[in-house]
């Protein structure tokens, strides 16, 4: 097979870039009043103008033969048909089943998943309507007050961002709290203010042998039998979430306390699982359903549009332009909307551990760039830190802006601020200013200061997306989320790549595992290059035994 930059679509879209170098989308604007309808897409509320972007009809319809050319369409069918896609691992990719609502029957191996997938739901439902209606009552017969998610990646960043996002939809009894890092400051901090007599564990763990989420789960259970000294307690306290019940129970959880999900799960599309316990505990299932409803709306638009009309697919094609046409290395996710404030975080595990791959399905390194570097915060704050570079640095950084028309919250004057920020970044951006622009604007004295106005002289012409939705409800979370999943899968699948296993995390893991014992014994370390021997010993030197 010829290597994708030998392939005449992708030849045909270099020759392109390089005949459109001088695009302008100022100009382009000017001689097309039409472009915003041309280059906009709607979706149930949610508005995606990518208008303001490096792109022609024809760079469209380039990209767009790219995708065909790439067997988009059978890629896509073959994932929601559960073939195993993840070749590497054997493995179907079915995040997409998790949140299927239409009753269709989904294989794999021969067997119809769905049926596992709604008792799974089910006992997730009797669960958090339990926990939610104080009648799940702890060993001294309190109902919980504060649940704590222990898990790592997946198991922690999608539950995170989202329960953090629905926090308008929280109930007020329970507060959700998120544990990850085995660096003990995150649990230590996190339990002082908390009662065992009311507090609730989830030990949320695909493998259920991560060493951050078993020493954080071991470490809390200390922590809860410190308190209250019975281990019979541990049922009312501690349930997991796991594909590996056998380990669950050699940890000591009840078996009956374990929601189950599947291989067929990657870590960082779990969220749909029962790893999206504490979301439903948060906000309820009803409303867990309804971030699920808007999930599977979005992967009926991506299975069935056209490419041009598709909304994840014209988000990874862009992205594919950028990254492989204008050399551009990274993207910036940038949400007005504060409640997305761990969306950024979200994403960068969803796409940089998918896509960051330098090798094609059939093992061979590739001659083109992959996934892009994932970066970004909220505005406003992001632009009193890095817009900066964005607006005048020497890089080209796409962005995706993201608000809401509403927010669920009604102090005055301040959504009309936020989105008047949302509106003018992307103008900023494409608008620029020029020499003369800064001139006119400078009194008079200042006028000849060369250098005073070429700093404030502004390139533009800088491209960005921008989604503008009602509200932040469960259900437009839910496309969301999906809309950026399909455009990762879109962008693998273009690059050839396996997009679903993650190797690149092993080898830290394997030397972390042969350094740990070496700091705990009284030798001086020779076995590693001098540098890691360097910092080991003087490490060694520097730590104080635990009192
Ligand atoms: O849910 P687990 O098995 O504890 O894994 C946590 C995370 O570790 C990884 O395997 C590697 O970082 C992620 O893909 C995964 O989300």
């Amino acid at each position: 097979m010829p290597s994708l930059t030998q392939t005449p679509t992708w030849k045909s879209l270099v020759s392109h870039c390089a005949a459109i170098q001088n695009f302008d989308l100022r100009e382009a604007f000017n001689l097309n009043p039409r472009r915003f309808e041309q280059f906009s897409l709607q979706f149930n509320d949610i508005l995606f103008d990518y208008s303001k972007n490096l792109i022609t009809e024809d760079t469209r319809s380039l990209l767009v033969d790219l995708a065909t050319h790439s067997a988009l369409s059978s890629k896509i069918e073959a994932m929601f048909t559960g073939e195993k896609i993840n070749h590497t691992e054997q493995r179907a990719v079915l995040h997409t089943a998790l949140r299927n609502r239409s009753n269709h029957p989904v294989m794999v191996d021969g067997v119809d998943v769905m049926s596992n997938i709604n008792q799974v739901l089910a006992k997730m439902r009797v669960f958090t309507d339990k926990v939610r209606n104080e009648q799940w009552l702890g060993q001294t017969g309190k109902p919980v007050k504060d649940i704590v998610n222990i898990g790592i990646g997946g198991s922690n960043l999608g539950p995170k961002m989202v329960a953090t996002a629905l926090t308008p939809y929280a109930s007020d009894k329970l507060n959700v709290h998120f544990v990850s890092n085995v660096d003990q400051t995150d649990l230590v901090e996190t339990l002082k203010p908390l009662n065992a007599e009311t507090t609730l564990f989830i030990v949320a763990s695909k493998m259920f042998n991560t060493q951050e989420t078993m020493t954080n789960a071991h470490s809390a259970r200390n922590w809860f039998l410190e308190q209250i000294n019975d281990e019979k307690a541990i049922g009312k306290h501690f349930v997991a979430i796991s594909t590996h019940p056998e380990n669950v129970i050699e940890f000591g959880i009840d078996p009956e306390n374990i929601f189950e999900f599947w291989d067929w799960v990657g870590g960082r599309y779990s969220l749909w699982s029962s790893i999206g316990l504490s979301i439903a505990l948060q906000v309820g299932m009803d409303n867990f359903e309804q971030l699920l409803q808007g999930a599977h709306e979005a992967d009926l638009h991506f299975r069935d549009t056209p490419f041009d009309r598709n909304i994840p697919v014209i988000m990874g094609l862009l992205g594919i332009w950028y990254n492989n046409f204008y050399g551009a290395e990274s993207h910036a996710i940038l949400p007005y909307d504060q409640s997305l404030r761990y969306f950024c975080e979200f994403l960068q595990q969803s796409d940089m551990e998918s896509n960051g791959k330098s090798i094609d399905r059939e093992g061979q390194p590739v001659d083109y760039s992959t996934g892009p570097i994932i970066w970004g915060q909220p505005g406003t704050n992001g632009q009193h830190a890095f817009y900066q570079l964005i607006h005048q640095g020497t890089k080209l950084i796409p962005c995706d802006f993201l608000a809401p028309a509403n927010s669920h919250y009604h102090l005055p004057k301040h959504h009309d601020i936020l989105i008047s920020n949302f509106l003018a970044q992307p103008e900023a951006l494409m608008h620029g200013r020029s020499a003369e622009e800064v001139i006119a604007e400078l009194p008079e004295q200042d006028r000849n200061n060369a250098i005073l106005v070429a700093s404030k002289v502004f390139e533009g012409n800088k491209p960005s997306n921008s989604f503008l939705f009602d509200k932040l409800t469960p259900k437009t979370l839910g496309s969301l989320i999906a809309f950026y999943e399909h455009k990762i899968f879109v962008q693998g699948a273009i690059w050839n790549i396996n997009s679903f296993d993650q190797m690149g995390v092993e080898l830290g893991k394997v030397l972390a595992k042969v350094i740990l014992p070496e700091l705990l014994n009284d030798e001086t370390i020779g076995s590693h290059d001098c540098s890691t021997n360097g910092l080991i010993n003087a490490y060694k030197k520097l730590r104080k035994a635990d009192d």
